[in-house]
């Protein structure tokens, strides 16, 4: 059994790791990950290996439509998301929120607060 690869940025790993950011903000061509798939995540500079997280939904969104509930998610203020997400893709308008829960080593949700 194996499971799809997503990267992230390694200056998120922390953040995911301790359960302060829970969405993924990313363009078409990853939208196609599918709510109940398990993903194996690494980060983007090394492709080190750092956990396993389950994505609960994929939901499309366009830029002008980012709130600061999308900032909480992302342990950060929604000026700077926006501002990661016009330097990630720059241009662009129309995205996917993936909605990701981190999982523990067993495979079960890590999160000890939800
Ligand atoms: C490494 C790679 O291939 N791509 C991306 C794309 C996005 N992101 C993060 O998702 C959120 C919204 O875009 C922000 O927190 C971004 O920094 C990331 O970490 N890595």
């Amino acid at each position: 059994m194996s499971y799809r690869n997503i990267t992230f940025f390694s200056r998120f790993e922390s953040d995911i790791l301790a359960d302060r950011k829970t969405i993924t903000i990313r363009d078409q061509s990853e939208s196609h990950f599918q709510p109940g798939e398990i993903l194996t995540v690494a980060r983007n500079e090394d492709d080190q290996y750092f956990c396993h997280i389950r994505v609960n939904a994929v939901t499309p969104i366009h830029f002008d439509a980012l709130n600061e509930q999308h900032a909480v998610q992302e342990n950060m203020t929604l000026e700077e998301l926006k501002s990661v997400i016009q330097t990630i893709y720059p241009g662009q308008n129309e995205f996917v929120v993936i909605d990701f829960t981190r999982l523990d080593v067993t495979g079960n949700v890590a999160a000890t607060n939800s």
